[in-house]
């Protein structure tokens, strides 16, 4: 169990980063939704000990910050930006990673990592150089790294970016599996990572916490606020573009999607939302706000 309480953060002379962030989450997956700069990885960072809030307590299963080694012991990390040696081997690279943890026995040791790079499906790579991978298999032994001890937690920040749709799911696959018996927290702005998989969403916006819940209850933010309308090319080029969600070549012209909380265009019908429209109605309500 993850008990955020109160949490701000503000960098030296910037506005604040997170702003007064109350949270609880507890085993299985939870899905942290914002957009760039919502504070997403600043919560991560402060809940993985490498950075310091200005205020606020977290307490992960009744362990406070303030014994940041103990905290250590219990959680997984996965910046959105990590570095391996691309000279190193996926093995080698998990076994440097396992002696900084602080795994001493060396077969205990490689029988973990062998455990791992078949959880990751990575076997098959394991021997060869880090710069041959492919941008999924760096996440996945990024993944395997974090995994490194059977920590309790895993903080898993935008892992999904910059990998193609094959390796996106199969990645999704990968932390599904691990999200049964562990509590982990998903940051992304990708509403499709967390559609499968995740039990409960947070939603941020500019360093704030805006909703929590579940996939029904983001998606029911847009209920009365989309709206599709077939338009031709000459009234396509009249509306405002940030107006528009989604459109599609239709026979009878352009098919636009609409957030708006009232008709954007005559003849607009109202649409049913899916759970983007309801996270993307959130945010702009919350923009008007
Ligand atoms: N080291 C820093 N110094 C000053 N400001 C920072 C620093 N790191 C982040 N910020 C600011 O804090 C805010 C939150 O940034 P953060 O990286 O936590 O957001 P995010 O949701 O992870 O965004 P993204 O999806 O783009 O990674 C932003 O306004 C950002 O400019």
């Amino acid at each position: 169990m993850i008990t955020i309480e109160h949490l701000s953060k503000t960098y030296r002379k910037g506005a604040w980063a997170l702003l007064d962030v109350s949270l609880q989450f507890d085993k299985g997956m939870t899905g942290l939704l914002g957009p760039n700069g919502a504070g997403k990885t600043t919560l991560m960072r402060i809940l993985s000990t490498l950075l310091s809030p200005t205020s606020g307590q977290v307490r992960m299963n009744g362990i406070s910050l303030g014994r940041p080694e103990e905290i250590r012991q219990m959680i997984g990390y996965l910046p959105q930006h990590f570095h391996i040696y691309p000279q190193l081997t996926g093995r080698d690279y998990l076994d440097y990673v396992a002696a900084m943890k602080g795994i001493t026995d060396r077969n205990a040791r490689l029988k973990e990592i062998s455990r791992l790079l078949e959880m990751v499906n990575l076997q098959e790579k394991a021997d060869k150089k880090v710069r041959t991978y492919s941008g999924g298999m760096k996440q996945r032994l990024g993944i395997a790294q974090a995994l490194l001890g059977s920590p309790d937690v895993l903080i898993v920040d935008e892992p999904t970016s910059g990998l193609d749709p094959q390796e996106r799911v199969r990645f999704r696959n990968v932390l599904t599996r691990f999200s049964i018996n562990r509590t982990v927290l998903l940051s992304t702005h990708i509403v499709a990572d967390i559609e499968s998989n995740c039990r409960r969403i947070a939603v941020m916006n500019k360093g704030r916490l805006v909703m929590t819940g579940s996939l029904a209850e983001l998606q029911a933010c847009g209920q009365g606020q989309v709206w599709e309308a077939v338009m031709s090319p000459d009234e396509f080029a009249l509306i405002d573009p940030m107006s528009v969600v989604s459109t599609r070549t239709v026979p009878e012209g352009i098919l636009c999607r609409f957030i708006s909380p009232t008709a954007p265009v005559e003849g607009a019908f109202a649409a049913d939302p899916s759970l983007e429209d309801g996270y993307l109605a959130l945010l702009r309500r919350d923009r008007h706000a």
